[in-house]
């Protein structure tokens, strides 16, 4: 049996990763704080949390490369320190930085297979598929970040893992660079991969990934579909504009919507259709000038969720909600 075949028939089986209870204290300070989630093959999931949440620390502990305080993480059933073979579970890029800068990138794959046990054929069929078969035998430093970033996924897939961690893969990716990597894994999660990806910022995780896994100051805020998050989440309100907005407001108020001042003069109305905004306003006889369905982005509703767990966040100004 293939490989992809074999992983392919791991989906819907036990989960690629399995965080269970999760708790990593620095010293006398705890950052991160009791997490539980799985990451499944056949899918990728974004890891989602403001700077500082724990994302990274949540990484290594799943690449045994930081130990647990307590709790801990299953990579296709057992511990990463278990694992036969590791690189043929998981491959991760923590660092694109991390190739000396002086070695061409066929040398520097050429090192992490030897280091790794990993058959040379592999430096090339990596090269290909990311996209780097032309500047394989130039040196690393005059690389792009976005090549620097293909380079360091090359690396990840050396051992042809069932699952792949990449930290903030997004990072000096271009507009292309970023269609490229959507493309890649969802590629590689169709033929039945496990794909965790780590951001602190939503609208790219959006285009990447199916199912989010966000956390925040260390904690589980939300594990979900792409598709759950966003009918949960994504609030619709609506803007209307008027020369007679105390009216208007004190009308919209009587039938036990929420107005608030909007920019520009405007109301905004909140869990509201903009047709029954225009006619309440109609019945009052007061004219509308302007009436707008607004949907939430995504990354405010990310935002909102996330309000109190940033580390460093100051009150946004204007905050209506
Ligand atoms: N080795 C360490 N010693 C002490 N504190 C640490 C250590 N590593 C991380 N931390 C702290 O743990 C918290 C979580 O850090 P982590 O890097 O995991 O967050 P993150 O979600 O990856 O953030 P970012 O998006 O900024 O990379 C931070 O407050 C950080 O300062």
């Amino acid at each position: 049996m293939n490989r992809d075949s074999e992983a392919a028939r791991g989906a819907g089986d036990a989960p690629a990763v399995e965080v269970r209870g999760l708790v990593k204290a620095y010293g006398d300070r705890t950052v991160v704080k009791g997490l539980t989630f799985r990451v499944r093959a056949g899918s990728v999931t974004g890891f989602l949390g403001p700077n500082g949440a724990g994302k990274s620390t949540t990484l290594r502990m799943i690449l045994g490369l930081d130990r647990p305080t307590a709790g801990e993480v299953l990579v296709a059933g057992r511990p990463y320190g278990r694992l036969t073979e590791p690189l043929r579970h998981v491959g991760a890029l923590l660092d694109a930085g991390a190739a000396h800068p002086g070695r061409t990138a066929r040398d520097h794959l050429l090192c992490v297979a030897h280091a790794g046990r990993l058959p040379r054929a592999r430096v090339d069929e990596v090269l290909a598929q990311v996209g780097l078969e032309s500047a394989a035998r130039r040196r690393v430093g005059g690389f792009s970040l976005g090549m620097r970033q293909r380079l360091g996924i090359a690396g990840a897939l050396l051992g042809d893992p069932e699952v792949l961690i990449l930290d903030e893969p997004v990072n000096g990716l271009d507009p292309e660079g970023i269609r490229w990597l959507r493309h890649f894994l969802r590629g590689l999660a169709d033929r039945g991969r496990a794909v965790l990806i780590s951001s602190h910022l939503m609208t790219e995780t959006a285009l990447l990934a199916d199912r989010l896994v966000v956390i925040g100051r260390g904690r589980l805020l939300a594990d979900v579909s792409m598709a759950e998050f966003a009918a949960e989440h994504g609030r619709s309100r609506v803007r209307v504009r008027t020369d007679e907005p105390e009216r208007l407001s004190q009308a919209l108020a009587r039938k036990g919507l929420r107005v608030v001042p909007g920019d520009g003069g405007a109301l905004e109305v909140y869990a509201a259709e903009a047709a029954g905004v225009g006619r309440i306003a109609a019945h009052e006889g007061v004219a509308v000038l302007e009436l707008v369905q607004v949907e939430d982005s995504l990354e405010e509703a990310f935002m909102r969720m996330t309000a109190d767990s940033v580390e460093y966040g100051g009150r946004p100004l204007g905050e209506v909600v």
